[in-house]
């Protein structure tokens, strides 16, 4: 099986690392190509065997499964180019949170399915929210989900979810990272050497996913375990259960905001073109 990669910005390359190190197929089954080719080079760079492609057109001839990882409103274009119509044997697997299934389905004339995957996910680990087509049947349902387990965790849910659910799975590993670095940043505010005090940070995330894994706590355990009853922890806590949620809420609203401001131009610029 040949997989394809349009779009090898840093979604395509998690896909690409994930897929090689995670063995689920070889360098030489790869097929990518990119709006410019120096984001291809450097892949190519680690993976000599990977196999460039020199348009879109010829990734979707050369592979099975064919990943769409351009920003949506690059979608059409990738279209105008390739066409719509691809044969039973193709699976297009789109990456991107717009247009939605519905659209795609009535737009190709072929097999279609949405997924949200999670940059972390190279690492064998994070979450990778799969909706399909109506034309998608079980065997392949299962092959795509048997796959993708070996990317992390796969959840097959309602496309209707993806935008809640992604808040935590795909923008998550950077609303994290920013959280942390705030800890940080605050305590090199406080006059802890900065190199120091974003290793600690790191370092710290690293621990915790662990801890929480390995000894499977809850988020809730995980706390109780760290602090101590009358300690400084409590007291970090308390401020995070007082001010936190209303922040958390707007987040929610603007990833909601800025999904529909998203899903509204694809839907122009696609009406337009097809
Ligand atoms: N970065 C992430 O963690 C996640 C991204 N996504 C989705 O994946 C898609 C890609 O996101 P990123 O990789 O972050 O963006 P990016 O901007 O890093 O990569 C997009 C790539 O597509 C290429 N491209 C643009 N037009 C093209 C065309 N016509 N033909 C071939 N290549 C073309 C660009 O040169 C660029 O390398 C987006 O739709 C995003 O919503 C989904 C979940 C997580
Ligand atoms: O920021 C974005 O729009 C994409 C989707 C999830 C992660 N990156």
């Amino acid at each position: 099986m040949n997989i394809g990669i349009i779009g090898t910005g840093s979604l395509g390359r998690m896909l690409i690392e994930g897929f090689i190190e995670q063995k689920i197929c070889q360098p030489d089954q790869i097929y990518i190509s990119n709006r410019t080719i120096e984001k291809m080079q450097k892949i190519k760079s680690i993976y000599p065997l990977i196999n460039l492609a020199d348009n879109n057109k010829c990734v979707l001839e050369k592979a099975d499964w064919i990943f769409i990882c351009v920003k949506p409103l690059d979608l059409p274009f990738v279209f105008q180019e390739t066409g719509t119509s691809f044969p039973d044997n193709k699976l297009i697997i789109s990456t991107l949170l717009a247009p939605g299934l519905e659209y795609l389905d009535s737009l190709i004339k072929g097999k279609v399915l949405r997924i949200y995957p999670s940059i972390t996910q190279s690492t064998g680990h994070g979450v990778m929210l799969v909706a399909f087509g109506k034309r998608v049947i079980e065997t392949e349902k299962r092959e795509l989900l048997d796959c993708f387990n070996r990317l992390g965790k796969a959840f097959e849910i309602s496309e209707r979810y993806f935008r809640i659910a992604g808040d935590i799975t795909s923008c998550g590993p950077a609303f994290m990272a920013y959280m942390t670095a705030s800890l940080a940043n605050t305590a090199i505010e406080h006059g802890l050497d900065k190199s120091l005090a974003l290793d600690m940070a790191g370092e710290t995330m690293l621990g915790t996913a662990l801890l929480l894994k390995e000894k499977q706590l809850s988020f809730e355990q995980m706390i109780n375990q760290v602090a101590t009853p009358g300690g400084c922890t409590a007291a970090g806590v308390q401020i995070l259960a007082r001010d936190l949620s209303p922040i958390i809420a707007d987040l929610f609203q603007a990833t909601r905001e800025k999904e529909k401001e998203i899903i509204n131009n694809v839907t122009e610029s696609m009406q337009n073109l097809f």
